[in-house]
C-alpha cells in the first residue's frame, strides 16, 4: 500500500531499487520517489499480501520489474560496494548523512556494503591501495573531492593498477565544491545524496581520462585540475572558509580579484585545439554520438597491467606553445563544472585523450568581477583576455618561489612540472554516459545557415 498521505506514486522504473516475493507471500517494491514535483526523492516502500491463486503472476510481475529496473539486466542488482565515508569533508555531516539518508536506500536495494568512515587523511589511499578488486562492483566515496584523489592515487600504487583504474568510482557528495559529482549528476542534482546513491548502484562505468603531473622525480595522479595563480589561491587560501559550503569559493573569488595578483609562471603547452567555437562544435559532436547508457563500455581490462609511461617528463617542448602575456591564472583540468558557480571547462570532454587550459591574461578588477556574471553557465569562456586551449600536455615553470599550486585541491611545492594525459584510465559511474552540463554557442556565433 501506498505510504500513508501518497495516494498515488508515479516514478521512472528506473528508479526502483528492487522488488520481490518474500517467502510469507507479501510482494514488496522499494524505491525512490517524489510526493510533488518539486519535492525531494525520498524512499517509498510498498507492500501488500499476494494471495495464493496470484502467486505465479506475483513472481512473473517482479521478474519483469526488476528486469526493466535494472537496465533490462545490463546493470547487475545488488551491487557490492566498498564505501568511504569521511567525517572531515564540507561541513563535516558526512557520517550523520551516511546513516539517515545513503544507508537505508543501499539497503533497500540489497547492496553488499562494506563501510569505512575515514580516520585520518590519505586514509582512503591506503584502503585504495591495497583493495581486493574481485570484492567489490565499486567504490563510494562519501566526501567532496578529496576522496576521489586519494582514491585514484591509491589505484596507482595497487599492484595490479590497471585492474584497480576499472573499478569505478561513484562520488557521493558531502563535500565543498563536490566537482565530479556535479559534473556528472548535473548542476541541478550534483549536490543530491539521494541521486549520487542511485547512481552507485545504477550508474554505467564511465571510462575517463586522467593526467600525470610530475614534478621532479615524483609522479602524481589528478582526475580533476591543476591550479596556479589566483585560482590556487581560491582553492588552498580558503580552507579557513571550509564552514560556509560552496559559498567558500564566492568570498574566496571576491578576496582575490581585489589582489589581482600577477601570476609569476612561464606556461608551455603542446596545444592540439584553440578554436573556441571549434570547440563548442566538437563538444557538440562528441555528444551526439555518445553510446546510450545501455552499451557503455563496461570496463574491459586493459592489456598490460603497469601503469602508462610518461612521453612528456623530459620533453624538448620544440612543437609546443609558449604563452607569452601576463598571466593572472592558469587552471587546467577535465570536466566543465569546477563548483556550481563556475563552469570553467565548459567543453571538456570524458575521454577524448586532451586536458583542457584556460589561461586567464592580468586585465581589469571590473572585468573579472564582471565575470562573475553567468559564470555558472561558463559565460566567461568568451571572453577576450580568457584564452582557452585543448592540449596533450603542458609545462608550467615558475619565475619566483612565491605562490601555490594545487592539484585537485591539494598543495603541492610551487615547482615547475609537467602534465599529460592518460586516455580513458579511470571509470566512474554515469547515469547517461556523458557530463551533465549543456554549453551552446551564444547566438552571435551560431553561423547562419548557407542559402541556395
Ligand atoms: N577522519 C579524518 N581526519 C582528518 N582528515 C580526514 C579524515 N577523513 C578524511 N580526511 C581528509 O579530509 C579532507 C576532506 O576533503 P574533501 O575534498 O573530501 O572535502 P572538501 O575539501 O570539503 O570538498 P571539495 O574537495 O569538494 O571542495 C581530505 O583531505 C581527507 O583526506
Amino acid at each position: 500500500m501506498p505510504p500513508e498521505k501518497w495516494t498515488q506514486i508515479e516514478a521512472p522504473v528506473r528508479q526502483v531499487l528492487y522488488a520481490e516475493v518474500t517467502p510469507n507471500n507479501t510482494l514488496e517494491v522499494s524505491l525512490l520517489a517524489r510526493q510533488k514535483t518539486k519535492n525531494p526523492l525520498t524512499l517509498v516502500h510498498i507492500s501488500g499480501n499476494v494471495q495464493e491463486a496470484d502467486q505465479d503472476v506475483a513472481k512473473s510481475f517482479v521478474t519483469a520489474l526488476m528486469q526493466s529496473a535494472y537496465d533490462g539486466k545490463c546493470v547487475e542488482p545488488r551491487r557490492r560496494l566498498k564505501v568511504l565515508v569521511s567525517p572531515k569533508s564540507g561541513p563535516g555531516k558526512g557520517v550523520s548523512i551516511y546513516h539517515e539518508k545513503v544507508e537505508p536506500i543501499l539497503k533497500a536495494a540489497h547492496c553488499d556494503v562494506d563501510l569505512t568512515i575515514t580516520t585520518h587523511q590519505l586514509h582512503a589511499l591506503e584502503i585504495a591501495k591495497d583493495l581486493r578488486l574481485d570484492r567489490y562492483d565499486a567504490i563510494a566515496t562519501m566526501s567532496g573531492d578529496g576522496l576521489v584523489y586519494e582514491v585514484v592515487n591509491g589505484f596507482a600504487k595497487h599492484a595490479e593498477p590497471m585492474r584497480a583504474f576499472r573499478l569505478p568510482i561513484t562520488p557521493i557528495p558531502v563535500g565543498s565544491g563536490n566537482g565530479l559529482a556535479l559534473n556528472i549528476l548535473g548542476s541541478k542534482d550534483g549536490y543530491d545524496v539521494t541521486v549520487a546513491t542511485l547512481n552507485a548502484i545504477k550508474g554505467r562505468p564511465m571510462n575517463i581520462d586522467i593526467f600525470s603531473v610530475t614534478q621532479g622525480d615524483q609522479r602524481m595522479f589528478s582526475f580533476f585540475s591543476q591550479a596556479v595563480g589566483l585560482m590556487a589561491d581560491l582553492d588552498l587560501g580558503t580552507e579557513h572558509l571550509r564552514f560556509l559550503g560552496s559559498t567558500r569559493f564566492v568570498v574566496g573569488f571576491l578576496q582575490a580579484v581585489a589582489k589581482n595578483k600577477k601570476c609569476p609562471v612561464k606556461l608551455h603547452m603542446k596545444v592540439v585545439e584553440s578554436d573556441k567555437v571549434r570547440m563548442v562544435e566538437q563538444l557538440h559532436e562528441a555528444r551526439s554520438k555518445t553510446t546510450p547508457a545501455s552499451d557503455l563500455n563496461v570496463g574491459e581490462p586493459l592489456p598490460t597491467d603497469a601503469l602508462p609511461e610518461l612521453k612528456y617528463s623530459n620533453a624538448d617542448m620544440k612543437d609546443w606553445v609558449t604563452f607569452d602575456k601576463p598571466i593572472l591564472y592558469v587552471y587546467a583540468g577535465k570536466g566543465p563544472l569546477v563548483s556550481r558557480d563556475l563552469m570553467q571547462f565548459p567543453v571538456s570532454l570524458p575521454n577524448d585523450g586532451l586536458i583542457d587550459v584556460v589561461v586567464q591574461e592580468v586585465s581589469g578588477r571590473g572585468q573579472m568581477l564582471k565575470a562573475m556574471d553567468g559564470a555558472e553557465k561558463g559565460a566567461q569562456y568568451w571572453m577576450d583576455t580568457q584564452h582557452y586551449f585543448k592540449a596533450e600536455a603542458y609545462h608550467i615553470e615558475p619565475i619566483s618561489s612565491k605562490g601555490l599550486l594545487s592539484v585537485d585541491g591539494e598543495s603541492y611545492p610551487f615547482q615547475p612540472f609537467t602534465v599529460e594525459v592518460h586516455k580513458g584510465l579511470a571509470t566512474l559511474l554515469s547515469p547517461c554516459g556523458h557530463y551533465q552540463a549543456d554549453f551552446d554557442l551564444p547566438h552571435s556565433k551560431v553561423p547562419t545557415a548557407a542559402t541556395a
